[in-house]
């Protein structure tokens, strides 16, 4: 098993980039007070009868960050290392990834400290139905919508609706999206993450003057996200030399064929074993020569240890929260271009407000009008983010906290306070 650094507090971090970016803005306190801060934490108990027999407890959470903009929005994470405060971390990224992207959502975040992997699907299943009858007086079509993040899918989501429903008694498709097509999924949203990395790393190397034909890809975390990015730079002509899981780590300076790779990970659940290639240890692929890095998998993976030994032109968060503020800094006096995780993985989210829209109105739209208006979305929103970081001359990520918080402040402004 492959571990990630995961030591550092990723809400003190959420914390400290909301302040970088406030100061610059030059928020006032009485905004800073208002918007900074979760709005609602749920810490629930979770019993669940496991297939021995027995009763075992898990903990869970439901985090609603902000409503100012809309309901709240975000998915659920089902992983050992869940933490009340990684979920308010996610949820307050939450709320500025949908300000940057300008979707009318606020930002919400869940989580279960679970091991999915050592989990039968019933056992699952019964987790879930029972996870969702505990946050059900906090979810719904216009209060708070989950949807898929590590470890959970669309069968997860499918479990979420039907428990929802049967409460209503009527179905409700839009309580959550990431959903199966034939129950009011959208189509594209499978991809969408993976698919607005790559149009934010198009936008990069358009900018830095970098071809991306032929570029070389280093993508850490081959799951939703990773792989559909690494599938997309790969038939754009890039490079993908190294891949790795939570378990191995595949290499071959002459690139990977993605497809098959995506083939052998649909069998065995790993990249381990991809012929034509050499295994890699966790910390040798992140050093690796190569034009762009794509972190898709935890929190904290190039920290202060490591970020001097990064390589990469460009480094695209397809993960929420992986790089370290410290390490933000070692990259930057690097050089590097970051796309910063609340632009960059906004896809996800992005495609799944198509879907919340196709569900309310019962009307469902065809694949590549979703692409085009995905593709339109998150160009308006990297040129946003590039704006303000010329007329600034602050970092992307600073850039694009200022345009996600800039906006959230502009609405509780005009929203008021009451009393
Ligand atoms: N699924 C989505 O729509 C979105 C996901 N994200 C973020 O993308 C990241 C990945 O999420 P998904 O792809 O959805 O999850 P997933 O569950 O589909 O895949 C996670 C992948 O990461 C790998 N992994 C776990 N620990 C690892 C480690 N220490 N080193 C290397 N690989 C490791 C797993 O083996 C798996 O292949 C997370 O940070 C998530 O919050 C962000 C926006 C939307
Ligand atoms: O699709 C969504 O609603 C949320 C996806 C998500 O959890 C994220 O962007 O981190």
């Amino acid at each position: 098993m492959l571990t990630t650094t995961r030591t550092e507090n990723a809400y003190e971090l959420a914390l400290q980039n909301f302040d970088a970016a406030a100061d610059v803005l030059g928020l006032d306190n009485d905004t800073r007070e208002m918007i900074k801060f979760p709005e609602r934490v749920l810490t629930v108990s979770v019993p669940v009868r496991m297939d021995d027999g027995r009763i075992r407890r898990f903990e869970a959470y439901r985090v609603q960050h902000s409503s100012a903009r809309g309901p709240g929005k975000g998915g659920i994470r089902y992983h050992p290392q869940v933490t009340l405060d990684e979920v308010k971390a996610l949820a307050t990224w939450m709320t500025w990834k949908c300000a940057v992207v300008n979707i009318p959502f606020g930002g919400a975040k869940g989580g279960v400290t679970c091991d999915p992997k050592h989990m039968s699907a019933h056992e699952l299943e019964r987790l879930t139905r029972r996870y969702t009858s505990a946050i059900l007086p906090l979810i719904g079509p216009e209060k708070d919508i989950p949807a898929p993040d590590v470890y959970t899918n669309s069968q997860t989501m499918a479990w979420i609706m039907d428990t929802f429903s049967m409460m209503k008694g009527y179905a409700v498709p839009g309580v959550v999206t990431g959903k199966p097509l034939n129950l009011g999924g959208s189509l594209g949203r499978n991809e969408a993450t993976g698919r607005g990395v790559f149009y934010t790393i198009e936008c990069a190397c358009q900018h830095l003057g970098l071809p991306l034909k032929g570029a070389s890809v280093v993508v850490q975390g081959f799951g939703n996200a990773g792989s559909i990015a690494a599938q997309l730079l790969h038939a754009a002509g890039a490079k993908v030399i190294a891949v790795n899981d939570s378990s191995s780590g595949v290499y071959n300076r002459n690139g990977l064929n993605i497809p098959e790779l995506m083939h052998l990970k649909s069998l065995t659940g790993k990249v381990e074993g991809f012929p034509e290639a050499e295994p890699i240890t966790p910390e040798d692929l992140l050093a690796l020569e190569c034009d762009i890095l794509v972190p898709a998998a935890l929190e904290n993976a190039v920290h202060v240890d490591n970020a001097a030994k990064v390589k990469a032109k460009v480094v695209a968060e397809a993960a929420n929260g992986p790089l370290t503020p410290a390490a933000d800094r070692v990259l930057e006096d690097k050089g590097v271009f970051i796309i910063p995780d609340i632009l960059c993985n906004a896809g996800g989210v992005t495609v799944s407000y198509f879907e919340w829209v196709q569900d309310e109105q019962h009307l469902f739209w065809q694949e590549q009008d979703i692409y085009d208006r995905l593709e339109k979305v998150m160009k308006i929103a990297f040129n946003d983010v590039l704006k303000i970081r010329l007329d600034h001359k602050v970092d992307m990520r600073i850039a694009a906290n200022m345009l996600g918080i800039g906006r959230v402040a502009d609405a509780v402004r005009v929203r008021g306070i009451y009393p």
